[in-house]
């Protein structure tokens, strides 16, 4: 799994390192890595590094320090390097000077423009984890310039304007085309992977310092390893039965999804109870349907609500699963009636795991307000007051668990908002459940199984659920020989 840190956690790292490393160490550390990411871009872009041109955009903090010392070591390499200083006053000196030195030019906002306009690379040093709020006005303007002659940009750290902590942006920003961070991911690389562009980590030496992630992101060897296949000695029943409960006689089109997906999701068997057990048998011939929870048969984990109803008739059904002391995957409908009156969750046997998939609409109705701007901290609450794990849908989703461990879904595009995906990824999600996986495992696995399903379906045009369900072995397929 690969660990994300709040800035907060990155800062106290670095003191401690800070105290024991000589004086600028780190920072010429950083920029070297930086400089090496810019030099490759230059290669890629227009084939040479030398001769190419460089524009810095320099902040007043140690950000700018970054751009600044990467602008000496580029100039090594025959690079033309242009300092446009935001703050002339606070530029970082020891930076400026080793420009300077190496033949940097420096210019002030004024004059920046002129230079910008004939960049190869503009380098983002304007602000990074100190950064507080969108850009501001004379950096927005060299930026929104930057965007308008296409040059692309490589951002010190973290793309500016961004926030470095929930990836937020309400106002002027940064779009980059690569990212390089140092130390450590932040939450931003994580949670704004459109402004972040691809994200580079430069060793500083500050991981031994770091402690435990504040996030998780899942790598692909995670989801292999976590992944049920069948061994030699499993049988159908072996690999956990999940239930799904979903749909209705009028709206079958949730239950065949749901079912769809658990039944590609893994080798374990599949059993159906509602209205829509005619429609569901024909689509799935190995799913053994039945008219009703009440005469379902055994099953390791439940999924319940795609499509059930918010009336009476859902709440039983919901009621009905709650009971059954297994894991339980609680989705679409089923969030409304528990947002409604959660005394339905006392039906629920102490210590049974929950996993529940809020959109930002239904979380709204679950905690009485919507996410906000801190997505892992929206998903930590609510899976504190629900003593559940939760899955907070969106673009980036975040799994949180009750004991506070959250992972965060990077998506591969924007696939997946198309009608009925999320009805395809509660199918997961339960049949992981019923194969005995940890439910914040099987909550995390499934949401990035979903996305890269997504993006197999989608193949760079607008998909949909169904194609998505059938994406789910060519998902696995890539992951599994990803990590072998
Ligand atoms: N410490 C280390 O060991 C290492 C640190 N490293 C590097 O240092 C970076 C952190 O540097 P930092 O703490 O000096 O602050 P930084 O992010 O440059 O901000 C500076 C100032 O910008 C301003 N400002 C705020 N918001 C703004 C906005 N929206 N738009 C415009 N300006 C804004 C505000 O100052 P103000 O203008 O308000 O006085 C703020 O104080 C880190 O991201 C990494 O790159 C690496 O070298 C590795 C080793
Ligand atoms: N813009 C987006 N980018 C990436 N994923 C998205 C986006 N919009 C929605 N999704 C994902 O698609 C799924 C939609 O689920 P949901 O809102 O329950 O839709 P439905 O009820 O139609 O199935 C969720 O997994 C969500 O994270
Ligand atoms: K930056």
């Amino acid at each position: 799994m690969q660990g994300i840190w709040t800035t907060e956690r990155i800062r106290e790292a670095e003191d401690g390192l800070l105290a024991v490393t000589p004086d600028g160490e780190l920072m010429r550390r950083a920029a070297f890595g930086l400089a090496t990411q810019v030099a490759a871009l230059l290669a890629e872009r227009t084939a040479a590094v030398s001769g190419r041109r460089v524009v810095l955009l320099v902040g007043s903090g140690n950000n700018g320090g970054d751009a600044l010392w990467a602008g000496a070591f580029l100039r090594r390499r025959g690079v033309s390097v242009t300092a446009v200083l935001l703050s002339p006053d606070k530029a970082h000196p020891a930076g400026l000077a080793a420009l300077r030195r190496a033949g940097g030019r420096s210019v002030s906002t004024a004059d920046g423009p002129q230079w910008i306009a004939k960049a190869d690379v503009v380098v983002d040093g304007i602000v990074g984890i100190s950064a507080r709020g969108s850009l501001r006005p004379a950096a927005a303007q060299l930026v929104e310039q930057a965007e308008q002659v296409e040059a692309p940009v490589v951002a010190v750290d973290l793309p500016s304007g961004v926030d470095p902590d929930t990836g937020a942006v309400d106002g002027p920003h940064v779009t980059a085309t690569r990212t390089v961070t140092f130390g450590a991911l932040k939450p931003v690389h994580a949670l704004a992977p459109q402004e972040c562009g691809e994200v580079a980590l430069v060793d500083i030496g500050l991981r031994p310092s770091l402690g435990e992630p504040d996030l998780y992101r899942l790598e692909l060897a995670d989801i292999a390893g976590a992944w049920p296949v069948p061994g030699p000695e499993d049988d159908k029943y072996s690999q956990g039965v999940v239930g799904i409960a979903a749909g209705s006689a009028a709206y079958p089109g949730a239950a065949v999804l749901a079912s769809g997906s658990a039944v590609r999701a893994t080798a374990g068997m599949v059993r159906y109870a509602g209205h829509a057990a005619d429609v569901v048998r024909a689509r799935w011939p190995e799913i053994v349907a039945t008219g009703s929870v009440t005469d379902a048969g055994r099953v390791q984990a439940w999924v319940v609500g795609p499509g059930i109803g918010t009336g009476t008739e859902g709440r039983d059904v919901l009621s009905h699963i709650l009971g059954q002391g297994v894991p339980v995957c609680a989705d679409a409908d089923a969030t409304t009636i528990i947002a409604r009156s959660s005394e339905v969750l006392d039906a629920r046997d102490p210590g049974t795991p929950l996993v529940l998939t809020p959109h930002a609409g239904e979380y709204e109705r679950l905690m009485g307000h919507g996410p906000g701007a801190d997505r892992p901290a929206a998903a930590r609450a609510a899976a504190k007051k629900y003593d559940a794990v939760v899955l907070l849908k969106g673009h980036c989703t975040v799994v949180a668990a009750p004991d506070g461990r959250a992972s965060v879904n990077t998506p591969r595009g924007s696939w997946l908002a198309t009608a009925g995906s999320g009805d395809v990824l509660t199918g997961l999600v339960g049949s992981l459940l019923a194969a005995g996986l940890d439910p914040w495992l099987a909550a995390s696995a499934a949401a990035q199984v979903h996305s890269l399903a997504g993006a197999l379906a989608a193949e760079d045009v607008p998909t949909s659920a169904s194609a998505l369900v059938d994406a789910i072995p060519a998902a696995l397929r890539l992951i599994r020989a990803t990590s072998h």
